[in-house]
């Protein structure tokens, strides 16, 4: 099975040059990275065959919701990628789900890539939830049932917030990855169900995404540096 790093660092690049440019010059080399549907829709196969060659772990964010045989055929094109991790979306239902795993089964050369499921995104709340959604269930609650019928159907982990990952694990077991990550006092943007990296340590996150705190920070070295250190204490912390 496909390893989990601490912390994938989202290139949310315009280009691929503009992405290596900025990892060679801020010693980022080697560096688990997530590569989403900006840069993978401008740059597609080759940018990944360049970060493979890079030595990068990829974490590639397309979170496909689709009717089931068009996810399986898109998952087997994905998997011959060789990349690190995959998604989709929980909600596209247990046959999606299934037809994933069954695409990356078919598609992948050595390992499959790990498969999650992505259960609430990070940057809605309850009032988008039970509001503009019109879901009766709170967040939490839906990311519950979201994780159960991850496991059921054979998902590898969830991607949720940091809020609910010590839930996840305790239900399901599987594995959790959470973004809106955010050092203390930090800007949130377009996030809503935030949390720092010492806390996602301490609350079973299993690896964290981070995206913007390195990018648009005047030191990504360091910053990213910081940024796994705290979850490491975190996650030394919760050991001890
Ligand atoms: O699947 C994801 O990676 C994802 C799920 C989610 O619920 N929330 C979320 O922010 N993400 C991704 O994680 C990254 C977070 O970026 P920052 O908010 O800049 O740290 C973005 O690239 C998002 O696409």
């Amino acid at each position: 099975m496909k390893e989990l790093k601490p912390v994938y660092f989202a290139l949310d690049f315009s280009s691929g040059s503009e992405a290596l440019a900025f990892i060679q010059s801020h010693d980022l080399e080697g560096v688990p990275v997530k590569v989403g549907m900006e840069l993978f829709y401008k740059e597609g196969a080759p940018f990944i065959a360049e970060l493979k060659r890079q030595n990068h772990d990829i974490f590639l964010d397309l979170k496909l919701y689709d009717i089931p045989e068009t996810v399986r055929r898109s998952m087997r094109n994905l998997a011959a990628l060789g990349v690190d991790i995959v998604n989709v979306h929980a909600s596209g239902g247990s046959r999606m789900i299934e037809a994933a795993r069954q695409g990356l089964k078919e598609g992948a050369f050595g390992e499959q890539p790990l498969l999650f499921a992505v259960t609430v995104l990070t940057s809605m709340d309850e009032w988008t939830v039970r509001r503009e959604l019109n879901v009766e269930a709170s967040p939490k609650e839906m990311v519950s049932h979201y994780s159960r019928l991850a496991k059921a159907h054979g998902a590898d982990g969830v991607v949720c917030s940091v809020h609910e990952a010590a839930m996840v694990k305790k239900e399901t077991g599987l594995f959790t990855l959470t973004p809106g990550i955010r050092l203390p006092g930090g800007d949130t943007h377009d996030q809503k169900r935030t949390s720092t990296p010492e806390e996602a340590g301490i609350q079973a996150s299993d690896a964290i995404v981070t995206g913007r705190p390195i990018r648009d920070s005047s030191a990504p070295a360091d910053t990213y540096q910081t940024i796994k250190g705290d979850f490491l204490y975190g996650k030394q912390t919760a050991d001890s």
